[in-house]
């Protein structure tokens, strides 16, 4: 039988870092993208407003009237919305505010002699720059995860960037705008790709577009390469790339629902990728069978061919879940589904994952949209030392630092010691001038 997804026989182990380098990934990743985008970056830098217009007509073939999309366009684009698109995005507003919501630290305060005390408070960011995709789909949905998240911070400013679509006059997608109305946001931008990360980043006089502090949002390899290149210049969240899931499945699993699940993100994406990690070679080939009626019968059927026959998707086969549980760890996947006979046991083995969906009630697709928690996460790897979009993602911990006379008395001398060890003495007289006669 001729397989869709490739395989790959891991029942024998190497180490971390071999397995690593064995992994599949998409041929084209952000480092491939690099020079290319620095390029865009520049020319949006250095000519504003009429290289964003030419990058528009290059990349998503038309020319747009105003790079700053009118008021009346975003609410206009709101009374035309169907009524039940209206019902659905409301729901994801309401489930990602609740779980935004809860992703807020409370401040913390610790008393660490009598009079001795260290708070941290949680502070938004100013300026906020937020991108949603729009090339191959639109993304109305991220509009939603961006904004919901920032607005549970407390940003005060926040401008969207979505990029000019040809078949509407060059304004960003209609249900784009409409969500954008829906959340009370009315600074939008027909920009996209890196044109747009750069404009938020170091902003364009031309049009109004102040500099942002922290550009966050999903995109293609070109939006996360931007993002990589602007990350000196503003704070950005995770490279939230080309779209990843990987199924853990054992022989309990039902191989149509991790057919469809792996469909369903190879949907987004030429580059996307779709990997069930598995101890059961008949598991594997009912994956397969499903995957390829599957993939034939969806609309999007050749983009998802290309991202299950890319060299970014396969079928790994291992030994048990234990060793599934390592190869998982070591790819650090964006999305991460559970489907085995006891996932709790597999979850306590997980450490690097953006998200994980555990059970077969609770497929990527519902976190896409409606679970209440972020679709913004992290590829790549990039899941191992990186989290996924939130409320955090906005704020700063500030340390706020109160001491009465007899709690620094408590620390003067260490502190004058130190002072003088640094060869710093002034540090020393700023305590000492506390306890001069006067004071
Ligand atoms: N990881 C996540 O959290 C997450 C969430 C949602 C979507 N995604 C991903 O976002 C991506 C959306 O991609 P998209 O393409 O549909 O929309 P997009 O808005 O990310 O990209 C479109 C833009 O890419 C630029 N572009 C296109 N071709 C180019 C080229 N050859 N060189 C330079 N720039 C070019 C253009 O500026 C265009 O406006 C998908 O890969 C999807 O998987 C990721
Ligand atoms: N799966 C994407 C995150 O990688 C998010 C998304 C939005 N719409 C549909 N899916
Ligand atoms: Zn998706």
């Amino acid at each position: 039988m001729e397989h869709v997804l490739r395989r790959l026989d891991l029942t024998s182990l190497p180490d971390d870092r071999t397995l690593r380098a064995l992994l599949p990934r998409p041929a084209v990743d952000v480092e491939a993208a690099l020079p290319a985008v620095a390029e865009l970056v520049r020319d949006v830098r250095e000519r504003g407003e009429a290289a964003l217009v030419e990058q528009a007509e290059r990349f998503d073939r038309v020319r747009p009237a105003a790079v700053r999309v009118p008021v009346a366009e975003i609410r206009g684009a709101l009374v035309s919305l169907a009524p039940e698109v209206r019902d659905a995005l409301e729901t994801a507003i309401a489930r990602v505010r609740v779980g935004s919501a809860a992703q807020v630290p409370p401040p913390s305060r610790v008393e660490l002699a009598p009079g001795a005390v260290v708070e941290l408070r949680w502070q938004p960011v100013d300026r906020v720059g937020l991108y949603v995709p729009g090339g191959k789909a639109v993304y109305p949905s991220s509009v939603v995860m961006n904004v919901v998240a920032a607005q549970a911070a407390g940003v005060a400013s926040i401008a969207v960037a979505s990029p000019a679509q040809a078949e509407h006059g060059g304004l960003p997608h209609p249900t784009i705008l409409a969500a954008c109305a829906l959340l009370g946001i009315d600074e939008v931008y027909a920009m996209g790709g890196a044109g747009a990360i750069a404009a938020l980043a170091h902003g364009v006089a031309g049009i109004g577009l102040d500099a942002v502090d922290v550009v966050t949002g999903p995109g293609n390899v070109f939006v996360a390469a931007a993002k990589r290149l602007v990350s000196g210049v503003v704070r950005v969240d995770s490279e939230a790339g080309p779209t990843e899931i990987l199924v853990i499945a054992d022989a309990s699993a039902d191989a149509e629902l991790v057919a469809a699940d792996l469909v369903s993100q190879a949907e987004h994406d030429e580059l996307a990728s779709a990997v069930l990690v598995t101890d059961d070679a008949g598991l594997a080939d009912r994956v397969d069978a499903a995957v390829a009626r599957r993939a034939a019968e969806t609309p999007a059927a050749e983009r998802v061919r290309a991202a299950l026959t890319g060299e970014q998707s396969a079928i790994v086969l291992v030994a048990d879940l234990a060793a599934a549980a390592r190869v998982s760890d070591a790819y650090a996947p964006e999305h991460l589904e559970l489907l085995t006979a006891d996932d709790d046991a597999l979850l306590a083995r997980i450490h690097h994952a953006g998200a994980i969906f555990v059970g077969p009630h609770a497929p990527v697709s519902l976190g896409d949209y409606a679970a209440g928690s972020n679709h913004v996460l992290p590829t790549g790897g990039q899941a191992r030392r990186v989290a996924g979009l939130g409320a955090a993602t906005f704020l700063r911990p500030q340390q706020v630092v109160r001491y009465d006379r007899e709690a620094l008395a408590e620390v003067r001398a260490a502190v004058t010691a130190l002072a003088a060890a640094e060869g710093l003495p002034a540090h020393g007289e700023a305590i000492e001038a506390r306890f001069e006669e006067a004071r």
